[in-house]
């Protein structure tokens, strides 16, 4: 079967991931796509490395926007693609390739089906960090054309093609990073007295980390701490003078954050006593949770349900993910929904496949929502 123009965008983008705020070759990407298109219905800014494109509306009432993200991560790619990453260590583990698709699509629809309001993409760098829906949403392009509502996805490696998934209220987490360094006295190994070892603190301190959500966090709320990355040390028979701890900081109430960050800083302390070495913490970005507007989404729901009888709408739990959209929704109202793309390796694995059979599910269902919303008084 012949690959679909947007299967093969998916394709070439997954090709070229970028880190946050680096996504240049993307974004030369996406924009010789959008100047192709019949530019008296197309208007573009850029910010950044990322792009706001318009299509006014034939009869406007409101501005609908569309936000997908751009950036890759740092995860060396194990996938069976013969069009596999060409950016060595760097790959699209969480679909932000098929959001971008998906996007380029649902503008091209619209561009040859002109609706009667406003339409407003979103091509949104760094979600993975260090976040550029905040900074997007403060520029003076985004002021330029600010949108009455605004709408997502992501995609959701545990659902069939056909699924989404989605619920009012909250869906994702807040988020903050965590940053640890640890400073001791490195030496030989064969005199540990004479060195304070910096691979046993951090390991400590990993380990008690560990207490924090078992022991401080009221059990019937939820939080998250995960370390995903320590460095230490550089040779078996040194005694490491450093150590550094990254990793994320998932709570559904900013009052569980205040408390785990509380915490950490407390057994950092301790740390630092027990271990005679000195240490610092930062919390690098923190986004705020997503919390789909209720009566929006529950209307959405309910004509999925109704209207849409080749997607099934799976009615889901909040997650401990975290979405720098979360910035747009705690302004405007809209929703996020995951998309299914059915792959058994999660988001964030380096053998991720998702299902490119998603890209048409999606343009489909959303350019239908958006027509039946601009059909509105
Ligand atoms: C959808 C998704 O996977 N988002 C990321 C956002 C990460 C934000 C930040 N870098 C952090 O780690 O806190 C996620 O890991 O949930």
């Amino acid at each position: 079967m012949a690959t679909s123009t947007f299967v093969q965008i998916r394709r070439d983008l997954h090709q070229i991931p970028e880190p946050g705020f680096q996504e240049v070759k993307t974004q030369q990407y996406l924009l010789r796509y959008l100047e192709g298109l019949p530019q008296d219905r197309v208007q573009i800014q850029t910010w950044r490395t990322g792009i706001l494109v318009r299509i006014p509306g034939t009869d406007p009432k409101r501005t609908i926007a569309w936000r997908t993200d751009m950036d890759g991560l740092p995860i060396a790619e194990e996938t069976s693609y013969p069009f596999r990453s060409l950016h060595e260590g760097f790959m699209h583990a969480c679909g932000h390739d098929m959001h971008m698709s998906i996007a380029l699509g649902l503008v091209t629809h619209f561009v040859h089906h002109p609706i009667a309001d406003n339409l407003l993409f979103l091509f949104q760098p760094a979600e993975e960090g260090p976040g550029g829906a905040l900074p997007m949403m403060q520029s003076e392009e985004f002021a330029l054309w600010k949108p009455d509502c605004i709408f997502a996805l992501h995609i959701a490696p545990e659902y069939p093609v056909g699924q989404i998934a989605t619920k009012p209220g909250i869906l994702f987490a807040n988020t903050s990073e965590l940053f640890v360094d640890l400073v001791g006295k490195g030496g030989h190994a064969a005199f540990p007295h004479q060195a304070n070892d910096m691979v046993v603190a951090g390991s400590h301190l990993l380990t008690q980390l560990q207490s924090i959500v078992s022991r401080n966090i009221d059990p019937l709320d939820s939080a998250v701490i995960t370390v995903g990355k320590i460095e230490s040390g550089t040779k078996q028979n040194i005694i490491a003078e450093r150590a550094r701890l990254e990793g994320t900081i998932r709570t559904f109430s900013m009052e569980s954050m205040a408390r785990v960050k509380s915490r950490i800083e407390a057994l950092v302390k301790g740390i630092e006593a027990g271990f005679a070495c000195t240490a610092t913490i930062d919390y690098g970005c923190g986004y705020c949770q997503v919390y789909n507007e209720e009566a929006l989404t529950e209307e959405f729901m309910q004509w999925v349900s109704e209207e849409c009888p080749d997607v099934t709408l799976i009615h889901c739990k909040e997650a401990m993910t975290g979405e720098d959209f979360g910035y747009f929704l705690s302004e405007i109202p809209g929703f996020l929904f995951w998309l299914g793309v059915n792959t058994p390796y999660g988001l964030h694995h380096s053998k991720i496949e998702p299902s490119e059979d998603a890209i048409e599910v999606a343009i489909h269902l959303v350019s239908r929502y958006f027509t039946k919303l601009s059909e509105r008084p």
